[in-house]
C-alpha cells in the first residue's frame, strides 16, 4: 500500500511541484494550501509523514501550531519542515517542537527524498519500540530468590549504566535475553531502541544486509541496517556463535571505529550502539576450532554475565510459576489457579532441559486445559506427561517392590524418595531436612546408609 504522505504549502508552485515528485515515486500525496486545510486533512485520516512549510500565509494558525497540533495528535509522527531563506530561526524551533528535521527553499527534489527515507524509516522503528516495549510489559523483572537470582539481579543493575560490552552465555531459555533487555532499560540508553538480531536465523548471505541496510548505484539508501536503527541504543547479537566468519570482521570494525558501510555503499555511517552478545554456544571451544575469530571474542566479552539453567536454580521454580500464572492470566484472561503441593514438588525436582521457557510453556498449557470449575489448586494428574515423568518412574518401581522383602523394599523407597527431594532442595541438606521432617544430622546418616549421594549440597546452610 502506498504510504499517505500530507503536504502543507501555500505557494502552489512549490505545493504541485513536491506533490508531483512524491506522486511519481509512488507515494500517495495529499496537499493542503491553509492550516486549516490541513486539519481538515488530518482529521480524515493522520498521514504517515507530513511536509509542512513554516512560514504559511492566509492561514489563522502558523505552521509552528499547527506542528505543535500534530504532535500532540501522535507524537511519533514525522513532520519535515521547509523553511524559506531568512527564517531558518523557525525551522530551528520547529526542531525543537519535534520536527524530524527542515529543508531550506530552494531544494533539490533527491534531498528531500532522501529526507523523506529516513523520517519513516526512524519512525517504523520508534512505532516497533513502542509496541515492543507494550508488549514486553514495563513490569517485566528478574524473577526468584534463590542465590543465583540475586546475583543476576545485582550484576544486571552494576552493569547497566556502564557502556560496557556484555557477553552474556547460558543454555537455551534460561533468560538471556531477558538479562539483556534488562540491562538497556537500566541503562542511561534506556529511551533508544533495543534490537535483537538472532544470528541463527538469518540466511548467512542476509547478514550484511540485515546488519549494515543496502545503498543502490546512486547512493540512495534502500534499506537501512540494524546498527543503523539501534543508534543511540541497544543491540543484541543473539546466538553470536552463528555470524558467518566474513560479518564477524565487519562487526568487529564496527565495535573499534563505530562506523561502517552500508552493503553497496562508498561513504560510512557513524553510529553509537551499545553491542551486546549472548550464546548457548561455548565459543572458547569455537575459536579454538576456527569458527569464531579470538580478537571478536574479546572485544564483546568485557563484562561476562553467566546465566545458570533452571536445575541450577530450582528454588525460583515456585516464584516463577507464581509470575507466569499472573502474568498468563492478566495477558490471556485465562483464570490464575494455585499448584497443590505435591504437583509444586514434582515441577521443582524434574529435569527442564528446556529452562524456563519450558516452565512458562508447561504453566501456561496448564491453565489453558483446566477445566470450568478451576477454584481448586492443580493436581499431579493435571501435569502433562512429560513434566510428570519423574514421579511416574518412582510410582513404577513400587510394582518391584512386590518381589522384595519389608526391609529391602523400605529400603528401595527410601532411597528414591529421598534422591527426589533432595534434587528437589538443589542438594540443600538443612532444606530437605525440615521438609521431611528429620534432624540434619540423622539425615545426613540415613543418606549414607542408604547410599545415597549427598555430594551435590552445594546450597548447604
Ligand atoms: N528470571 C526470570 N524472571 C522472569 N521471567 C524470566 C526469567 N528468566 C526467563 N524468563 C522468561 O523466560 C522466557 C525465556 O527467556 P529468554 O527468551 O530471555 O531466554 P534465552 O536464554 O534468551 O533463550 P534462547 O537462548 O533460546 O534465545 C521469556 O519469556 C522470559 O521472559
Amino acid at each position: 500500500m502506498a504510504l499517505d504522505i500530507l503536504v502543507v504549502d501555500d505557494e502552489p508552485d512549490i505545493r504541485e511541484l513536491i506533490a508531483g515528485v512524491l506522486g511519481d515515486e509512488g507515494y500517495s500525496v495529499r496537499t493542503a494550501a491553509t492550516a486549516e486545510a490541513a486539519l481538515e486533512e488530518v482529521r480524515t485520516r493522520t498521514p504517515r509523514l507530513v511536509v509542512l512549510d513554516v512560514w504559511l500565509q492566509g492561514s489563522g494558525m502558523d505552521g509552528l501550531s499547527l506542528l505543535k497540533y500534530l504532535k500532540s495528535i501522535d507524537p511519533l509522527l514525522p513532520v519535515i519542515v521547509i523553511s524559506g531563506h531568512g527564517n531558518i530561526e523557525t525551522a530551528v524551533a520547529a526542531i525543537r517542537r519535534g520536527a524530524y528535521d527542515f529543508i531550506e527553499k530552494p531544494f533539490k527534489t533527491d534531498r528531500l527524498l532522501h529526507l523523506i527515507d529516513r523520517a519513516i524509516e526512524s519512525a517504523a522503528l520508534k512505532y516497533e519500540n513502542a509496541t515492543l516495549r507494550n508488549r514486553a510489559g514495563d513490569d517485566e523483572r528478574w524473577i526468584g530468590h534463590s542465590n543465583a537470582a540475586a546475583n543476576l539481579r545485582a550484576s544486571i543493575e552494576k552493569v547497566a549504566p556502564t557502556n560496557s560490552r556484555v557477553m552474556i552465555t547460558g543454555p537455551a531459555g534460561v533468560g538471556k535475553e531477558l538479562a539483556a533487555r534488562l540491562i538497556h532499560r537500566n541503562s542511561l540508553r534506556e529511551n533508544g531502541p533495543f534490537i535483537v538480531v538472532n544470528a541463527a536465523t538469518i540466511a548467512p548471505d542476509q547478514m550484511e544486509i540485515a546488519l549494515f541496510g543496502e545503498e543502490d548505484a546512486q547512493g540512495r539508501t534502500t534499506r537501512i541496517g540494524l546498527f543503523e536503527k539501534a543508534h543511540l541504543g541497544t543491540l543484541l547479537l543473539d546466538e553470536v556463535a552463528d555470524m558467518p566468519p566474513g560479518t564477524q570482521s565487519k562487526i568487529l570494525r564496527v565495535l573499534t571505529e563505530q562506523r561502517f558501510q552500508r552493503v553497496g555503499g562508498r561513504s560510512d555511517v557513524s553510529v553509537d550502539v551499545r553491542v551486546m552478545s549472548a550464546t548457548t554456544k561455548d565459543l572458547k571451544q569455537e575459536i579454538e576450532e576456527s569458527r569464531f575469530r579470538e580478537d571478536l571474542y574479546y572485544r564483546l566479552n568485557v563484562v561476562p554475565l553467566r546465566v545458570p539453567s533452571l536445575a541450577e536454580r530450582r528454588d525460583d521454580i515456585a516464584d516463577l510459576v507464581d509470575y507466569f500464572i499472573a502474568r498468563i492470566a492478566d495477558s490471556s484472561g485465562l483464570t490464575p489457579r494455585t499448584f497443590s503441593q505435591e504437583a509444586m514438588a514434582v515441577l521443582q525436582s524434574m529435569e527442564w532441559p528446556g529452562n524456563i521457557r519450558q516452565l512458562r510453556n508447561v504453566v501456561e498449557r496448564i491453565l489453558i486445559l483446566s477445566p470450568s470449575d478451576s477454584s481448586r489448586p492443580v493436581s499431579v494428574d493435571e501435569l502433562p506427561r512429560d513434566v510428570g515423568s519423574n514421579v511416574q518412574t518412582a510410582k513404577a518401581g513400587s510394582a518391584d517392590l512386590v518381589g522384595l522383602s519389608l526391609r529391602d523394599a523400605r529400603e528401595q523407597f527410601e532411597r528414591e524418595y529421598l534422591a527426589l527431594q533432595i534434587t528437589r532442595f538443589n542438594g540443600n541438606i538443612s532444606r530437605t531436612a525440615e521438609f521431611i521432617g528429620m534432624e540434619r544430622s540423622a539425615l545426613h546418616r540415613k543418606l549414607k546408609a542408604l547410599g545415597v549421594a549427598s555430594g551435590t549440597s552445594r546450597q548447604d546452610s
